[in-house]
């Protein structure tokens, strides 16, 4: 007899959450108990009986939802984007008081774009220029991407801490928005195109040479795998954890 784990997913009619619907019912050690639209009431999440809730909604609802789960002892698994410094914080206090409980943001579930993000971030204090390009589908609501933002984190935080001065750029006129958005003191350009899925390409460049890091999401079954992941290990990890990162031995 496998143990089970009882999920709950928020966000079940959406595009992720379909595929998602699909990669919980698939996986013989978890059971699906609950799958919530929009208009759903969060109180069915408590008679639901659920351990671990996932949500794959928008980024306006996002933290209201995790609260709730967090308020009532569920662990939660968030592939949301628009979690920001603010949102993390007051999420940090609120596990604060619910020591039992785990919480992770993953703003990537692909496990190559984990990668290409946590290579991109080491490499980066090697070269002298550093921006990223994101791609995506044009139903997209956010930009730039939360996978963008976070690597710009990863890769800001690696080049401060060896002293890296800024990217190069002599740009004294500009058309508003035609560097993209400054992201930690990385440039971030933002493409929605019909046709793509997910994509990320980040540039190095020093004299005579460039590496570029790209990965492509061709299909959100890509997503499945860091979910199922996330899913059975955040009991395993009480308190805040952002990134898959955190749940793998990526030895960097
Ligand atoms: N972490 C990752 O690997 C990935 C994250 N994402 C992110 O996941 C989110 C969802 O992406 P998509 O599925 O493409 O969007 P989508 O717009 O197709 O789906 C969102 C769904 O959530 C529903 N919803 C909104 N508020 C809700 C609430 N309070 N309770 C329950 N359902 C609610 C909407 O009606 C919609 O059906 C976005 O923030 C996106 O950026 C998307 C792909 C991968
Ligand atoms: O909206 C999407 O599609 C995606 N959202 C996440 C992001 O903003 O990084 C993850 C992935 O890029 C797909």
């Amino acid at each position: 007899m496998i143990e089970q784990l009882s999920v709950a997913l928020l966000g079940a009619n959406g595009r992720m959450g379909a595929e998602a619907v699909k990669a919980i019912d698939a996986a013989a050690d978890l059971t699906l108990v609950a799958a919530l639209g929009r208009n759903d009431s969060l109180e069915s999440l408590v008679s639901s009986g659920a351990q671990i809730v996932v949500d794959l909604t928008v980024p306006e609802s996002t933290e209201a939802n995790v609260r709730f789960a967090v308020e009532h002892g569920m662990h939660a698994v968030v592939g949301t984007t628009g979690w920001d410094a603010g949102r993390l914080a007051r999420l940090e206090e609120l596990l604060a008081d619910r020591p039992g409980v785990g919480v992770l943001i993953a703003p990537n579930f692909a496990l190559g774009s984990v990668l290409a993000s946590a290579f991109a971030a080491k490499a980066s204090k090697y070269f002298e220029s550093v921006e990223i390009i994101e791609l995506h589908h044009p139903d997209k609501v956010d930009a730039p991407s939360g996978t963008a933002v976070r690597t710009a984190q990863l890769i800001s935080a690696e080049r401060t801490a060896a002293g890296v001065p800024s990217s190069p750029d002599a740009t004294t006129t500009e058309l508003e928005g035609a560097r993209g958005s400054d992201v930690e003191g990385v440039r971030v350009h933002s493409v929605r195109l019909s046709g793509l899925v997910a994509h990320q390409e980040v540039l190095l460049g020093g004299p005579g040479e460039q590496l570029t890091i790209r990965h492509d999401s061709f299909d959100r079954a890509s997503f499945m795998p860091g979910v199922l992941l996330g899913i059975r290990n955040v009991a395993a990890h009480p308190g805040l954890t952002v990134g898959l990162d955190g749940y793998l031995d990526l030895g960097l």
